[in-house]
């Protein structure tokens, strides 16, 4: 045990010793707020390791929520290294996995078909537009994208369609449709992200007994990246924490980065409440950064207020400047980033060292192109992921409806796909009758099929064809080993004969072998030969995982996903304003700020070497933008920064080493004028008349200088900044 335990801090060493139980014999829960690098998550899988060992609670006896299932599996892997156990079925994983396995376990009490599948956010879109075809609703008065996110916003606030305030027609429509929209969902049998935690959380409300198993069961519970969590997950929480379980919370309040997706702070401050006698415990050490980088990252979020406040230092040294190269165009940027890569593996440092950020996932495609051109290996994350390829989600819907043939989504994808000659037409008569007949669209396509003689010979024989097919499958697969469905799939379903014969299909066959590779590795890891399991599990990874071998590559992700990562070196890339702070953030209130804690989360990734760059000109969305530097280099302090390369289109105006360290845009050198010594983009203010606004953009200079300001009631409205009398708010 002295092994687990040495090299902690006394901090830390307190965290991961803290009794479950205060001396009342009252639990005892705990908040670990601490900065990056800090250690939270190294304290939290000590403390699991370290409560196994002692005997206080059993491997199966706790439960652990992580961000990611990378995260999860990097949890198990450190806490299989620290004791001799197995770490199979233990209960840790992020709040949908372990949500899909409740489930999974209880589907008849939640009201769920066994087989129920989970739709990811593009499953979930194309589900919106079928719904709302099918009940003749304008795309254009409700677009999909907007009616999605809103049913998701309410989901996640804990809210069903019939509890969502209407002030107006247009809400009160909106949740007609979500109800809609749910109705459909039950006759499918599929949910959304979303609705794995709703449905858990009203399930454990509803079924008293089930939820006191679950208490009893688990003696602790540990969360990781607290700051994240959204009230829905919050209330989850504590509803399976109920009186008696201890929670262990660890987080950084100037790392939450899911702000617009409900996760707030206020989950930290009602922890004070919901678990009184609990333990706060800071951290304050940072093992992870150089000093200078560690000075950097203090410095801008120091720009932010309303912090907790928190005081990192570092034992390390200073370490070298931090690195800032200014290009012409995202090109020559790319170009850098080859060229210091290349320089670091002469040093010694790996690729999968290196991490290169960015705000946007488009921007990675420059990056992309540069790296392949120069025979770099790289790994995206957060691209176009494995599992959202066209071909994966081809084979994995014709799986679906093996598992479970009334998922109406995975027919439409894949009736007519390979070819065989039902059209657009057929589909939606198939759809009439569907809705009809109050039945699902695999039922309509059987009962045409077997009407025969009253329909045109050649769609009855599409459909006929494809109802056969899928049953065959289904008789075929009964008992077969995973690995052995998947690959009778994807042949039977002729996908594999399919892209043999197309020209780019070489990519896509091997993506397709990797899919039985996965469903190999499933089985492995799992124990479970589970096809619904493994339709779960694939769409629960579908944000993380890449099918790239495990060469070294070097990484590129958005700054989202390298949350609670490390990297020997990060190139934060695409700094400017409009990009990294995003131009909506500069639309919403509080955004600006949010924008900066997801810089701090950037710079806090290296540990010994960061560049920061960005670009005068840039080609994104098919369009040329011309750009200024983001803020957000402004606010770190010119001495730890020392300018590098050197683009060779890239005018060299002023230092940015020597523009001011704090305070709002200044009109001078690198820095062009944003609309006058006070002002800048993003900044609230106040009018006279029209109230309440933040600055979203501007134009001219002297007496001619304009901004335009969105305010919050009277909307977007351009000012002539020497009459307009706006004052900071
Ligand atoms: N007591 C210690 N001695 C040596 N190294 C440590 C100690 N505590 C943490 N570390 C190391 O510091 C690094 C950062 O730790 P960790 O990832 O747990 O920080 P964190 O607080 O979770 O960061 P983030 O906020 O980014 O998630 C890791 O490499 C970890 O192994
Ligand atoms: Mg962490």
């Amino acid at each position: 045990m002295s092994q687990l335990l040495s090299g902690l801090n006394p901090q830390q060493h307190e965290a991961v010793t803290l009794p479950l139980r205060q001396p009342s014999g009252e639990p005892q829960s705990a908040l670990v707020l601490a900065g990056a690098g800090s250690g939270k998550t190294r304290v939290l899988t000590t403390r699991i390791a370290y409560l196994i060992q002692t005997g206080q609670v059993s491997p199966h006896g706790l439960m652990a929520v992580t961000f990611t299932n990378k995260a999860a599996r990097e949890m198990l892997t450190r806490v299989s290294a620290m004791l001799p156990i197995t770490t199979r079925g233990m209960w840790v994983g992020t709040f949908h996995g372990l949500c899909n396995r409740l489930l999974r376990a209880h589907h008849r009490e939640a009201g769920l078909p066994p087989l129920f599948q989970i739709m990811d956010g593009q499953d979930q879109l194309a589900f919106i537009k079928r719904l709302l075809k099918s009940l003749h609703v304008d795309e254009e008065k409700f677009p999909p994208r907007q009616l999605q996110s809103f049913i998701n916003g309410a989901k996640e606030q804990g809210l069903r369609a019939c509890a969502v305030e209407a002030p107006d027609e247009h809400t009160r429509r909106m949740a007609e449709l979500y109800a809609a929209y749910d109705e459909q969902c039950n006759k499918e049998g599929v949910v959304d992200f979303a609705e794995l935690l709703l449905r858990t959380f009203e399930l454990l409300s509803r079924d008293g007994l089930l939820a006191e198993h679950y208490r009893s069961r688990f003696a602790h519970i540990l969360v990781d990246e607290f700051q994240d969590t959204n009230r829905l997950q919050y209330l989850w929480l504590k509803h399976l924490a109920g009186r008696q379980t201890p929670v262990f919370a660890v987080g950084d309040d100037d790392q939450s980065i899911y702000a617009f997706r409900g996760a707030s702070a206020e989950n930290m401050r009602d922890f004070e409440r919901d678990y009184p006698g609990y333990r706060l415990i800071k951290l304050e050490q940072n093992y992870r950064s150089v000093g200078n980088i560690l000075a950097a990252a203090n410095a801008v979020i120091k720009h932010n207020r309303h912090r907790l406040g928190k005081n990192l230092w570092t034992a390390d040294g200073e370490g070298e400047p931090l690195r800032l190269y200014q290009a012409a165009t995202d090109g020559e940027e790319a170009q850098f980033v080859v060229d210091e890569v290349r320089a670091l593996e002469r040093e010694g440092v790996p690729c999968s060292e290196v991490a290169v950020l960015y705000r946007s996932n488009a921007q990675s495609r420059v990056l992309e192109h540069a790296l392949f051109s120069a025979g770099i290996p790289y790994r995206v994350y957060g691209g176009l992921r494995f599992f959202e390829r066209q071909e994966i989600k081809h084979a994995l819907a014709y799986l679906r409806l093996v598992a479970n043939p009334a998922d109406d989504g995975a027919l439409v994808r894949v009736i007519n796909f390979p070819a065989r000659g039902i059209g657009a037409r057929t589909l939606e008569q198939l759809q009439d009758q569907a809705a009809a007949a109050g039945v699902s669209l695999w039922e309509a396509a059987r009962r045409r099929s077997e009407a025969r003689g009253q329909k045109p010979e050649g769609a009855r024989k599409g459909v006929e064809g494809f109802v056969a097919l899928i049953e065959a499958m289904r008789a075929a697969t009964v008992g077969l080993p995973l690995p052995e469905v998947v690959q009778h799939v994807i042949e039977a379903s002729g996908l594999l004969a399919h892209y043999r014969g197309e020209r780019e299909g070489q990519e896509r066959l091997e993506n397709l072998n990797e899919l039985v590779n996965a469903a190999g590795a499933f089985v492995q890891e799992t124990e479970e030969n589970d096809l619904a399991a493994f339709l779960a599990h694939a769409a629960l990874e579908a944000g993380e995982h890449q099918a790239v071998s495990g060469e070294d590559a070097l990484q590129l992700m958005t700054v989202h996903s390298a949350k609670g990562l490390e990297f020997h070196t990060v190139f934060v890339t695409g700094l400017e304003e409009g990009l990294f702070p995003h131009e909506q953030s500069l639309l919403t209130p509080g955004g600006v700020e949010e924008e900066r804690r997801l810089m701090y989360v950037a710079l806090t990734r290296a540990r010994q070497r960061l560049y920061l760059s960005f670009a005068h000109s840039r080609l994104l969305h098919g369009q040329t933008r011309y750009n200024v530097p983001s803020r957000f280099l402004q606010e770190i302090p010119a001495e730890l920064m020392k300018a590098v390369g050197g683009g060779a289109g890239a005018p060299r105006r002023a230092e940015p080493a020597t523009a001011p360290s704090r305070g709002p845009f200044r009109p001078q050198g690198l820095f062009p004028p944003a609309c006058g010594s006070e002002w800048h983009v993003g900044q609230s203010v106040l009018h006279p008349t029209f109230g309440r606004g933040v600055i979203v953009n501007y134009e001219g200079r002297g007496p001619d200088a304009r901004v335009q300001v969105r305010f919050s009631d009277a909307g977007l409205k351009w000012l002539m900044l020497e009459y307009a009398k706006l004052a900071p708010a």
